[in-house]
């Protein structure tokens, strides 16, 4: 959550939405979604490539028309309220500045088209600017701007006309990884700082997890979970979800009963697997399992291993490189080792199926 006001009334509210694409078969692509957005909340959707994120997206911008079902934007139904008639902009990944026109010009156009006075115009453009952190910028041309600049015009662009709803589809999808984390921090900040409320959309759950307040995840039309960050990684509700946010190290059946003790379906985040030396006692209440290193994968701040269970499960474990404190730093493939872990990092994974989402 922000620290701004939540009123009661969600800033978007989607009751019963649908969108069926014709075609045979048909394809549904937003089955029947209920989801409220608090005004103020930067709030993700989170889901693999068809989900239909961008679809949902769509909707509530007004470019596409829903089969069946409700949208309100701040408590007014917008369901057939044309693109121009709703209080929402849109960000795209691709964010196509007018090349010939300085940056302020970029973000002045929408203004003139909508005769607001020279005087105001200049006040708004300079505070938009301001905004994206861009206050010096105004005289360059787009070619003049790094990648994340352009992306900033872009949303200095969409910030210009005050709306109530900032709709962001993939915005950081072109830039590479560095610059692609650095314009999240700026992101956050940016709407932290003008209060508007965020509903962006990403196939990366990293990045869902850093910037938003709260998330839906996505599956094939429908959320499977709403929640925080906390939540939906600490708490899936499916095991799509424990796959898609994070490794889920899922145990099911008969390798659960034999590792965690338990019936049911369970998985355990590799941060939270100690790796020791094979024969190394489980004692002080923690549980344990033996197997063999199948991959080793270092990363600087962490490595990553793969261990097959003698159970039948492969469980990836993830180790910090921190201070000489690491105990498996000379591991190598096919060493045996043992895997502890606390029984309170144990996530219960209601309705698990035993094949993980293909997606990643
Ligand atoms: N105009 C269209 N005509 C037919 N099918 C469509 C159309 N637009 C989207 N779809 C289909 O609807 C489903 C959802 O697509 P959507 O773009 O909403 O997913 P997404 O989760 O945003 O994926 P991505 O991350 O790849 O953009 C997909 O199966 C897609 O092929």
């Amino acid at each position: 959550m922000t620290t701004q006001a939540v009123t009661a009334t969600p800033a978007i509210r989607l009751v019963g939405l649908r969108k069926e694409f014709a075609g045979t078969p048909p394809v549904v692509a937003v089955d029947d979604v209920d989801l409220e957005v608090r005004a103020g909340e930067f709030f993700s959707m989170l889901g693999p490539s068809g989900s239909g994120k961008t679809t949902v997206l769509r909707m509530i911008a007004g470019f596409e028309a829903p089969t069946s079902g409700r949208i309100e934007l701040a408590g007014a139904d917008v369901t057939r309220r044309q693109p121009y008639e709703r209080d929402v902009n849109t960000v795209f990944q691709d964010y196509a500045l007018f090349p010939h026109m300085s940056v302020a010009e970029n973000v002045e156009y929408g203004l003139l088209v909508k005769r607001v006075p020279r005087a105001e115009r200049r006040a708004r453009v300079a505070e938009a600017l301001e905004q994206v952190r861009l206050g010096d910028h105004g005289a360059r041309r787009p070619a003049q701007l790094s990648g994340g600049q352009r992306q900033r015009v872009a949303l200095a662009r969409a910030l210009v006309n005050r709306p109530t709803v900032l709709l962001l589809d993939e915005p950081l999808g072109a830039l590479d990884l560095k610059l692609r984390e650095q314009m999240q921090v700026e992101l956050k900040g940016i709407q932290r700082d003008v209060g508007i409320t965020f509903l962006f959309v990403t196939h990366d759950q990293e990045e869902a997890l850093t910037l938003s307040d709260r998330i839906a995840v996505f599956n094939a039309g429908r959320i499977e979970q709403v929640g925080t960050a906390h939540e939906v990684y600490e708490s899936p509700a499916s095991a799509f979800v424990a796959g898609f946010v994070g490794t889920s190290n899922l145990l099911t059946g008969d390798v659960a009963r034999d590792v965690v003790r338990r019936d049911g379906s369970f998985a355990i985040r590799p941060e939270k697997l100690a790796v020791v030396a094979a024969g190394t006692p489980a004692t002080g209440g923690l549980l344990g399992a033996e197997g063999v290193v199948e991959e080793v994968v270092y990363s600087g701040p962490v490595t990553r291993y793969v261990v097959a269970l003698d159970a039948g499960a492969r469980l990836t474990a993830l180790e910090q490189n921190g201070g000489g404190r690491s105990s498996s730093a000379s591991l190598r493939r096919g060493d045996r080792v043992a895997l502890h872990w606390h029984p309170d990092h144990v996530i219960d994974v209601p309705g698990a199926r035993v094949t993980e989402p293909a997606a990643h």
